[in-house]
């Protein structure tokens, strides 16, 4: 080489180790190179800057300087990368560890490094790296680790919580129809994960079909009162019905229309309510209906005659010498009768009469939409049937027993319904006096020439 080239070759180089300088100190990098054979090992002033020392304090340096500032934690992992690369297994030697500063407190470094030359044999001879202070990003690892963890902390808890009080959280996007169940509200629907999708039409499709309508006015509402609050039933694929509550409100977002809310499981409450409900309406010897029931029943029926002009009939009957049926076979006997009665009513009505027990063995039907001619009728097959009815007393006695039954029209120009069953009553009275056994219609503004 000419010396001039050479001179040009020693400026190419200077230039390049200026830049490679640059390089290095730009990043903040302190650099290594280790002797593998030898120990022998050189570092930078800022491999020595990063741990708190002045590259001269601790000379003279050697492998045993690493050693010694390394976590000893991290020693074993720094050891099990190097020989993965030394044994060509990893293309390079990659290892984050802890080093002591000066201070005692630990900065976390990341090592690269590579094997550069060899001995003749294949030795791993000189290898060189860097490090650089990754201390501020395993902070922030930390944190973020941290922080994930009271987050899953939360999640377990929340869960356990819904759990408990069998509550699910959900998400539903009206514009697009998207929805996102919590666990707890598959447990619920009694759907798996795997196979079922939510989705505002799959969650609909669950909904007792007599309570739809109900849940989409709802939901119709919501739009304007930003509420959405509702106790419904959903089936579930098994067949069985669970009672829940929704509740929920608006969480605007762009311009979708976002509900998020939360289901609860409230079916044992709901039975009870109901089984409540069923009890405060009914009376307990016969299963029919309860006079408070029957009255609030006659109020609203009333209403209906003046408002919509929908006819209604009432029935008042009882039974005929019902003291003698007591006296002969006993008080348990005559309860029989009038529990029976009770079954015959229940089972040959429509499920829109109410059938009442109005005290002791005295009893009521209210007949919706049903004329005076109507009622006469049924009063008659009901007197019919009861009169075919046949006991037989503990003495083995058999015996029959009749009724006797007044009936009666709700009036638009009644002051209240309860004129209509003193119109049944009188009929009643008359039945009795004519001989019992009977049907008698009571007045109506149209008959009364019957009275
Ligand atoms: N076993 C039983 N008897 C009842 C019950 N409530 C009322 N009674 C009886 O029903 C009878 C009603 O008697 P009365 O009002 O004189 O009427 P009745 O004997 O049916 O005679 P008429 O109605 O005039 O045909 C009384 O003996 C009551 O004790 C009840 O819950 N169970």
């Amino acid at each position: 080489m000419s010396p001039e080239a050479l001179r040009r070759h020693c400026t190419q180089l200077e230039e390049r180790l200026f830049w490679l300088e640059t390089f290095i100190e730009g990043a903040r990098a302190g650099t290594w190179q280790w002797n593998v054979q030898t120990g022998e090992t050189r570092f930078n002033a800022l491999w020595a800057e990063m741990v708190g020392y002045r590259l001269e304090e601790l000379e003279p340096v050697s492998i045993d300087t690493w050693l010694s500032l390394v976590h000893p934690d991290d020693l074993a992992r720094s050891e099990a990368a190097l020989q993965a690369h030394f044994s060509g297994q990893a293309a390079f030697y990659g290892c984050d560890a802890r080093m002591r500063h000066r201070d005692g407190h630990w900065v976390w470094v990341r090592d690269y490094g590579r094997v550069v030359t060899r001995t003749p044999q294949g030795e791993p001879e000189w290898v060189s790296g860097i490090h650089i202070d990754i201390s501020e990003h395993k902070a922030t690892e930390a944190r973020l680790e941290q922080a994930l963890e009271d987050t899953r902390q939360l999640t377990r808890t929340l869960e356990r919580a819904q759990r408990i009080g069998r509550l699910g959280y959900w998400r539903a996007s009206l514009k697009t129809g998207e929805l996102f169940w919590s666990d707890g509200i598959y447990d619920l629907f009694g759907v798996s994960r795997a196979d079922f999708l939510p989705s505002v039409d799959a969650f609909k499709a669950r909904v007792h079909p007599d309570d739809l309508a109900a849940v989409e006015a709802c939901e119709a509402r919501a739009h304007e009162t930003g509420v959405f609050d509702i106790q419904h039933r959903i089936l579930r694929p098994d067949g069985s019905v669970r009672w829940v509550h929704e509740l929920a409100d608006f969480e605007p977002k762009g311009d979708e229309a976002v509900l998020v809310g939360t289901v609860r499981d409230i079916t044992e409450q709901k039975e009870l309510e109901l089984r409540l409900r069923e009890l405060s309406i009914t009376d307990e010897l016969t299963g029919l209906y309860n006079r408070r029931y029957f009255m609030q029943r006659l109020r609203e029926a009333h209403g209906e005659v003046r408002r919509l002009g929908r006819p209604s009939a009432v029935l008042v009957f009882d039974f005929d010498h019902f003291k003698v049926v007591n006296d002969s076979h006993g008080h348990a006997m005559g309860d029989q009768v009038l529990r029976r009665l009770g079954r015959l009513l229940s089972e040959r009505l429509r499920r829109m009469d109410v059938p009442c027990r109005l005290g002791g063995e005295e009893f009521a039907i209210l007949l919706p939409e049903t004329s005076l001619e109507g009622g006469l009728r049924l009063a008659e097959d009901i007197r019919r049937e009861v009169a075919a009815l046949a006991f037989s007393s503990a003495q083995h006695e058999r015996f029959h027993v009749s009724i006797t039954c007044g009936v009666a029209v709700l009036l638009a120009s009644d002051a209240s319904g309860e004129e209509a069953i003193q119109r049944a009553d009188a009929a009643l009275y008359r039945g009795k006096h004519r001989g019992r056994n009977r049907v008698v219609a009571g007045a109506t503004a149209a008959t009364d020439s019957r009275e």
